[in-house]
Formats: structure tokens, C-alpha cells, sequence
């Protein structure tokens, strides 16, 4: 037997399309209530669609950010979390289940790719996050250009007029820079906003701490970042995690300089967030100022960015593809 669809799988056009049943507005299928509305139930079992594809299986609470576990019909769970803000809140949220990409500093690429997430079960975290979410990263597990259609499909039903209307500029997409995706993503209509994982200055360390990531030339990532910024008269982040004696030598900072002086770009650097079993090292505080120091002399726009949520393993790259009972998938062989 098919599985059912999820109701958040849906466009506009594909719920008008559906046989004449019990109505309900397309807005509605966005209820952030916990027990559903029983008009969505209805309309939902009318037309054979699942109201939901979620499961709240565990949430924990650490200072600013509250770390969700989200149990999927197949037996995995995915994590995402919500990060308090001064304005509002971010729905930190994963486009995969699990990773392809195994970068070495992450827990989220240790179990390998099981499967894309659909658009609906996208969307669905941002609706189970709650109403005051008010901006959108796509920095939890997984990379969202290898899931290329179903996150933008996802983009879209957020922004729809006649669902939740989010605005694209609310919404960013962390990716690891696959040139593909870029120069796709560069075509579109979209006022998203683009940061991309660079982490390396080398193709050959790139490499080595992004395995799957080999066979795109940094030369050709950052070209494809920056055309796309070009292209929409935007700025586009660049993420370095400064891991000491990887990717911190002053050849290092001096690639950095030559790849983004007088270019439409800024440049984020970072501390890496403990993972279990991954070893590396924080970088110094003095390090990481000297990096900052050069940067900005050479008219770089450059912060240095901790993320949140240490306390409960929700920072960037803490969070791991578990199974229904929170156990972490075990890593790929
Ligand atoms: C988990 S990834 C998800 C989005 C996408 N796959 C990517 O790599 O950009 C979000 C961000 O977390 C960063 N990250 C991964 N592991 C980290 C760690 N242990 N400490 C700090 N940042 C980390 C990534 O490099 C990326 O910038
Ligand atoms: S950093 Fe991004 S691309 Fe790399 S393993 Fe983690 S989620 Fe995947």
C-alpha cells in the first residue's frame, strides 16, 4: 500500500486540485496547535492525506535555545532547534536525514544519508517550532542543495500568499557550496540568503575535513557563490571554522584575502562546537582575533560567530540523526 502524503507536502495548486471534499482553507493546514483542529482532521482523512508527519518525541531546554527531536514514519528522527533572539526567534531546521557529506568535524555527516526529507516534513518543523518563529536556517542536519527540489518546493509553500506568506529574506541556506546547486540556485527568483561552508583555503585539506566534497574546486564553489551574489546584488556569508594547525597558518589567511578583497562577500569565523568522538581542538581566542585583525585591515567584512545551544548539544554540528528512542544512529562503516 502507498504511504500516505503528508497535508504540508502540499502546494496552493495541488490543494486546490484535490476531489471536493470537507473545505478548509490552505491556511489552515498550518495549525501550529499540538491537537489538530478537527476540521483539518477531517479534510484530512476525507482525502487520504496524513494531517501530520512529525512525531515529538523529546525536547530539551539549554538558555536561549530549545533543542527538538522529531520522530519520522520511518523509524528515524531528525533534530531541530528553536534559538531565542533579541527580535524573535530561528528555526534552526535539517533539509536531510542524515548527511552525504561526512565532514570529519560533524556529527551530523557520521551516520551517512539515509533519505531526502520531503518538503512537508521540512515545513512541518518550522510550523512545530511554533508562531514566533520569525527567521528560517537551514543549518541542522544535512545539506540542503543534495536535496535540492524538495527544500526549494519547501521555500515555496512557506512563502505562499495563501499559507504562512514567510518572507524569503527570513530564510537562509547553509550549504557546503555544491556548484551545481549554486549555479541552479543562481537562476532562481528567490531572496534568500546564502552562506556557504568553506572552511578550507586548499582543495587538498578541503578534502580531507569535507570527504564529500572532493570533487568541487574551492575555485569553482566561491565562483559560483560569488556569481550568484553578483547576479542578485547580494552579499553572500562565507563560514570558516578555524581548526588549529588545519586550516589557521598565514598562508591560510592569506588565500582568504586574495579569494574575497573587493568581493560581495563577508566572511564569518568560527569556533568548532565539541562533538563526541571527533578530535580537534578550539582554536585560541588570540588566534582567532589575529585572523579577525587581518581581515578587517584588508576591508573583509568579518564577525566572529558562536552559535548557541552548547549546553544541550544543539550548536552547529552537534546534532545527530537518531532513532524514535533518541539513541544516535550508529556511524556509517
Ligand atoms: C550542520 S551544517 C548544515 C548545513 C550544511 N550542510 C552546511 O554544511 O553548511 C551547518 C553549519 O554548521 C557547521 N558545523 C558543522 N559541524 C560543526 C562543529 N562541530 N562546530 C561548529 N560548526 C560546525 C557547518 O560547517 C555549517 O556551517
Ligand atoms: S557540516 Fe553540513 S555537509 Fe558537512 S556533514 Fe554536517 S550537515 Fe553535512
Amino acid at each position: 500500500m502507498q504511504p500516505k502524503p503528508f497535508a504540508l507536502d502540499l502546494s496552493s495548486a495541488a490543494f486546490d486540485a484535490l476531489e471536493p471534499g470537507p473545505r478548509l482553507s490552505y491556511r489552515e493546514l498550518f495549525s501550529p496547535h499540538e491537537d489538530l483542529p478537527r476540521p483539518l482532521r477531517r479534510w484530512a482523512a476525507a482525502h487520504g492525506i496524513a494531517p501530520r508527519a512529525l512525531t515529538r518525541r523529546d525536547r530539551q531546554l539549554g538558555g536561549t535555545s530549545e533543542k527538538h527531536l522529531f520522530g519520522l514514519r520511518d523509524g528515524y528522527a531528525v533534530e531541530s532547534v528553536l534559538i531565542r533572539r533579541r527580535d524573535g526567534f530561528t528555526a534552526c531546521i535539517s533539509s536531510q536525514v542524515g548527511c552525504a557529506f561526512a565532514c570529519q568535524f560533524c556529527a551530523s555527516g557520521q551516520a551517512g544519508l539515509k533519505r531526502n526529507l520531503s518538503p512537508g516534513e521540512i515545513v512541518e518543523q518550522v510550523v512545530r517550532l511554533g508562531p514566533k518563529v520569525n527567521r528560517i536556517v537551514f543549518m541542522g542536519i544535512g545539506e540542503p542543495l543534495n536535496n535540492y527540489d524538495n527544500v526549494l518546493a519547501a521555500i515555496r509553500i512557506l512563502r505562499d500568499r495563501r499559507g504562512l506568506d514567510w518572507a524569503t529574506t527570513g530564510i537562509t541556506l547553509s550549504t557546503i557550496g555544491i556548484p551545481k546547486g549554486l549555479k541552479a540556485l543562481r537562476e532562481e527568483h528567490l531572496g534568500v540568503n546564502l552562506t556557504i561552508s568553506l572552511h578550507a583555503t586548499t582543495d587538498e585539506t578541503r578534502g580531507r575535513l569535507i570527504p564529500g566534497a572532493k570533487k568541487h574546486a574551492i575555485a569553482d564553489v566561491v565562483g559560483s557563490a560569488l556569481s550568484w551574489a553578483r547576479r542578485h546584488n547580494r552579499i553572500v556569508t562565507f563560514v570558516y571554522l578555524l581548526l588549529p594547525g588545519i586550516n589557521d597558518s598565514d598562508a591560510d589567511l592569506h588565500r582568504l584575502i586574495g579569494m574575497f578583497r573587493n568581493e560581495p562577500a563577508r566572511l564569518n569565523l568560527m569556533r568548532w562546537n565539541e562533538v563526541d568522538g571527533l578530535g580537534f581542538g578550539r582554536i585560541s581566542d588570540f588566534r582567532l582575533m589575529q585572523f579577525r585583525g587581518h581581515l578587517e585591515r584588508a576591508g573583509i567584512p568579518v564577525v566572529v560567530r558562536d552559535t548557541q545551544g552548547n549546553r544541550i548539544d544543539a550548536a552547529c554540528g552537534q546534532l545527530w540523526l537518531r532513532d524514535l528512542q533518541g539513541q544516535a544512529v550508529a556511524r556509517a562503516a
